[in-house]
């Protein structure tokens, strides 16, 4: 099993780029989505209404995403400490979650499994790659792709700053994707590398 890990800035298409691979064959872990069901499980929640409080709760009791991303996403040494407080808690049923995924595809035999994780080498997942693809994507495009999840420039930015820099991450890279010449480019890129790893 080959498994490739995307990494890249945030909303720079690694989303769009696994969504890619999945459609050729690869089985797709999204810790985004893996998060956003941790977050919907009874005993996340209990911990974050007793660190947090209601008001990150609606009326029928879910954690409300954008409540949560206003306390953590700060610059202040207060919502850093909120972030750390949440990947606390978060990142081990994360990574619990996409630890069976992956025992489940290497038992089915599958033969490319894309993880697709904003957070991967953080969190030290890219152990578990065969390779790393680092989407390569200009502020400046982001800034413009964000308006489709209505995202400000400084929403984005403070994303970015609790990452690891474009730099560091750039240096795990295996390859580099373009993904600055719109999308049929980038596919390209793609369906060629794809070629390469399954041919
Ligand atoms: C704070 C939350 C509720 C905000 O939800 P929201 O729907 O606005 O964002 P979503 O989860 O779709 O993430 C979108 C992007 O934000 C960035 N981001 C998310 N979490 C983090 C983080 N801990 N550090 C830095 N950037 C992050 C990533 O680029 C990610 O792709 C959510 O992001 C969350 O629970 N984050 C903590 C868990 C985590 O670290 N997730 C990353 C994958 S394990
Ligand atoms: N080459 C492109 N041309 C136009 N829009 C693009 C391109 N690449 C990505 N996008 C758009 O940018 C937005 C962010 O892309 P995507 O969700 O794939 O990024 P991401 O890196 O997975 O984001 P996240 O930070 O949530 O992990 C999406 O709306 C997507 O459609």
């Amino acid at each position: 099993m080959i498994v490739i890990g995307i990494i890249g800035p945030p909303a720079g298409g690694k989303s769009t780029i696994a969504g890619t691979l999945a459609e050729q064959g690869a089985a797709w872990i999204n810790a985004d989505r893996l998060a956003h069901a941790a977050l919907r499980m009874g005993r996340v929640k209990n911990k974050l209404r007793e660190h947090f409080g209601d008001s990150i709760f609606n009326a029928a009791g879910a954690v409300q995403r954008s409540a949560l991303a206003a306390k953590v996403f700060g610059d202040d040494p207060t919502s850093r400490r909120q972030l750390e407080y949440i990947e606390g808690v978060l990142h081990p049923v994360v990574g619990q979650l996409a630890t069976r995924k992956l025992q489940r595809l290497a038992a089915q035999q599958q033969s490319v499994v894309v993880i697709d994780a904003p957070l991967l080498i953080e969190a030290n997942w890219h152990f578990q790659c065969d390779e790393i693809w680092y989407v390569d994507s200009p502020w400046e495009l982001r800034i413009q792709w964000i308006a489709k999840r209505s995202w400000t420039p400084e929403q984005l930015r403070q994303r970015e700053a609790r990452q690891l820099s474009l730099a560091e991450k750039r240096r795990y890279a295996t390859r580099i994707l373009d993904n600055s010449q719109g999308p049929p480019h980038t596919r390209r890129q793609i369906l060629a590398l794809w070629s390469q790893l399954t041919n």
